[in-house]
């Protein structure tokens, strides 16, 4: 951003920095509200905007047609049918101090001709932290829900609303034939720390903050994902209605929740200023221990008649307006720098600070990302630190005050070695296009104490060895305990296997009884016969997730054989490599990954210590001439005689594709009871639609567990 003072720009200086403001912030719009993914802190995104108002408020005859603050959201993703609002879904005009209240009241009462004493009720709620959907109902009955997109028109995703609990696919008692219910989807602190943890033990992207994870989780093709994210919903607002049930914001608001919705119940109706900010700083200390995010309190005129009066400007309402909650930022003094190491062997610097309260939680620890991060702050013991926190996720120091700082102090020495035990070297990854990666790490894989524990518990997980009773916690417990003392992942399986020793100890630990242990001893032992690519899953090599180890189980077909061409891809085999290299979706990365992998000796040998445990079952080679290979298949309704993972486990053996939604490339749809959408879509693009029965024929076999074989004989 330029620096230069408003007050000091020509005006050829200022239309060109509007066109650059429009222009970038338009692009962190996209990455915000479309791709879920933004780039840069909102603490940023605002001050572009901030200084996009103040060029505007000076060189008003500047403001551009698509200016940004003449514009709300961003354009609907293609990836979703488009539905335009009825009544358009707005943004809100932000406050930042009890003056800016004030002078909200006072701009609402000059509008309405009220004198300064008039009475005027005021609305004060929290507001919360997610993206804002509408729901429409006709007769009472859930017909469609959109998001709020550029405001004029959402994107189509009554699927994935269907799937929240909140949401009712009826609404209770008397309700208006038509009625849009409009609120907020979120997410629970407890369920995104969940998701998180979840997808990071698949290998996959991290949410940034509980807003995102929101967004992202409901902005799905496939609503079975959105299903599995636990969102909940508030509804705080209406669009379109046949009939108003109610004259007042806390009117309607009340009739909304007996429809069946949850609403705000720290939504109260004032008449003073003083009173609103008390009740906003009443919302305020309760902050912390809501277990979700708010990010300010919504102050509403209550009365709907002057709500109509007053109108909008632009991209608000003139009758609202979010009071947000100051930065939470803190200055504290920092004590140490701890290098952290995660599941894939990164070292990560936490700054360890003097506990101090930010935004109602106590803070003693920060992020400070990487090396090239403390050196740039120039970052030191001992000194007095900026720190700010944002929603849920770990705080990070944004600088230091430099006045402060001790006599004596010494720049920060990166350790060229892993904290572990074994002082394994540390190391930088160069990325795709050669540059050295910040991120460094260690490079002792299983071997390295902080990375095992983790590994331990990527190992049990539902997409790797799935083994019922055994999760994070239990790990831990086996890790810790001095009875057990489970250190890779052959001793889960030896443990299971001295089975009445181990299981007497069991039974008497805290929280394990006679039942719960044998259950857990039989559920490890389930698993000593594994599928090909689970295992090669579970080994937790760097950029394997769960489809690249498909592909590689399906390629090399048994273990020995990926094992043996690993093996020579660790020892520079080359023609190994491009053998590797020419699968599908598997390029450099995996391959280095791979080679770096299989030429640790320990990892031989805790592979070697594994596989004695185990029966490996071969995965099926794509049969070239099944009479699905090559084509995209899409499952769809409820399928009753298998999984959707069976089903999809099962077509990508033939060789086929099998695809979430259904476009023009359908080959195949398989469709169960209930199929709806994707159905007309098939129809549509003219794509085959056959039933359950009819694809077990068409690939020649009888149903699950053989089942159906006696009726195709
Ligand atoms: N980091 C980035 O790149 C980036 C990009 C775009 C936007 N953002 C962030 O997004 C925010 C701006 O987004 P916005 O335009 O959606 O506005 P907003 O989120 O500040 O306020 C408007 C929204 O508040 C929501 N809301 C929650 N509780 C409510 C209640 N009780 N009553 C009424 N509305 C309620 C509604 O969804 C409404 O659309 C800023 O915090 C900005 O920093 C960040
Ligand atoms: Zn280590």
């Amino acid at each position: 951003m330029n620096d230069k003072p408003v007050e000091d720009l020509g005006e050829q200086e200022a239309a060109s920095e509007l066109e650059r403001l429009a222009r970038e912030i338009a692009e962190h719009d996209r990455r915000y509200y479309r791709e879920d993914a933004p780039a840069v802190s909102d603490a940023a995104y605002d001050a572009l905007r901030r200084r996009n108002d103040a060029i505007e408020a000076r060189f008003p005859e500047l403001i551009r047609s698509e200016s940004p603050s003449r514009r709300v959201g961003s354009e609907v993703s293609e990836k979703f049918e488009k539905i335009r609002h009825a009544v358009p879904m707005l943004s809100l005009d932000n406050a930042f101090s009890d003056e800016d209240v004030a002078d909200f009241a006072r701009r609402v009462r000059r509008f309405l001709k009220l004198a300064e004493d008039a009475p005027l009720a005021i609305t004060a709620e929290p507001k919360i932290d997610g993206l804002s959907l509408s729901l429409r109902y006709e007769k009472g009955e859930l017909v469609a829900a959109a998001t709020r997109g550029d405001g004029t028109t959402g994107e189509d995703v009554t699927r994935n609303a269907r799937t929240i609990d909140d949401i009712p696919n009826r609404l209770k008692g008397d309700a208006p034939a038509v009625f849009e219910v409009r609120g907020e989807v979120y997410m629970s602190h407890a369920a995104f720390a969940a998701l998180n943890a979840r997808q990071a033990g698949e290998g996959k992207p991290v949410y940034a903050n509980p807003r995102n994870a929101a967004a992202g989780s409901l902005r799905q093709l496939d609503a079975g994902i959105t299903r599995s994210r636990a969102l909940r919903f508030f509804a705080y607002a209406w669009g379109e209605a046949s009939e108003g049930p109610g004259r007042t914001q806390m009117e309607v608001v009340a009739a909304i929740g007996r429809f069946g919705f949850p609403v705000l119940d720290l939504m109260r109706r004032f008449e003073t200023i003083e009173e609103l900010i008390e009740h906003y700083h009443r919302i305020e200390e309760k902050r912390a221990g809501l277990g979700y995010d708010i990010d300010g309190v919504v102050y509403k005129v209550d009365d709907l008649a002057l709500q109509k009066r007053l109108g909008f400007v632009s991209r608000s309402p003139r009758w609202a307006i979010a009071h947000k909650f100051p930065a939470e930022q803190a200055t504290t003094v920092l004590r140490a720098i701890e290098i952290q190491v995660g599941r894939t062997g990164a070292l990560t610097p936490v700054a360890k600070l003097d506990p101090v309260t930010v935004g109602g939680v106590v803070v003693s620890n920060a992020t400070l990302h990487n090396a090239e991060e403390i050196e740039r702050l120039d970052v030191r013991v001992g000194d007095t630190v900026m720190i700010q926190r944002a929603g849920d996720v770990i705080p990070q120091v944004l600088g230091i005050v430099a006045d402060k700082r001790p006599a004596g102090t010494e720049p920060f020495e990166f350790p060229s070695v892993c904290p572990c035990e074994l002082k394994t070297p540390v190391v930088r990854e160069v990325t795709a296009s050669g540059a050295q990666s910040v991120v460094r790490r260690c490079t002792g894989e299983f071997a390295c104490p902080f990375q095992r524990r983790e590994h331990l518990k990527l190992f049990v997980s539902r997409k790797a060895f799935d083994i019922d009773g055994l999760g994070d916690k239990q790990i831990d417990f086996f890790y810790d305990d001095p009875d057990f003392r489970v250190r890779t992942p052959a001793d889960i399986f030896k443990m299971a296997a001295t089975n009445a020793a181990g299981l007497k100890k069991l039974k008497d630990k805290e929280g394990f009884g006679e039942v719960s242990a044998s259950n857990l001893f039989a559920a490890i032992e389930a698993r000593r016969t594994i599928p090909l690519d689970r295992l090669i899953f579970s080994l937790g090599i760097r950029h394997v997730g769960e489809a690249t180890a498909k592909t590689l189980a399906r390629a090399y077909g048994t273990f020995e054989a990926f094992h043996d061409a690993a093996l020579k891809v660790a020892a520079g085999d080359e023609e190994a490599a491009a053998e590797m290299d020419a699968l599908e979706d598997i390029g450099g990365a995996v391959l280095t990954a791979v080679a770096g992998f299989f030429s640790e000796e320990h990892n031989l040998r805790l592979i070697e210590d594994l596989v004695e445990q185990l029966a490996i079952e071969p995965a099926e080679k794509p049969a070239a001439s099944s009479p699905v290979s090559g084509q995209t298949i899409v499952f769809t309704g409820s399928l009753e005689q298998m999984t959707r993972d069976e089903a999809k486990a099962m077509a990508e053996a033939l060789g086929a594709k099998v695809a979430g939604s259904v476009s023009k490339r359908t080959d195949l749809v398989v469709a169960g009871p209930g199929a709806g959408s994707k159905l007309k879509k098939a129809a549509e693009f003219g794509v085959e639609v056959i039933d359950e029965d009819a694809w077990f024929e068409r690939i020649g076999r009888g149903g699950r567990d053989g089942t159906r074989s006696g009726e195709r004989d």
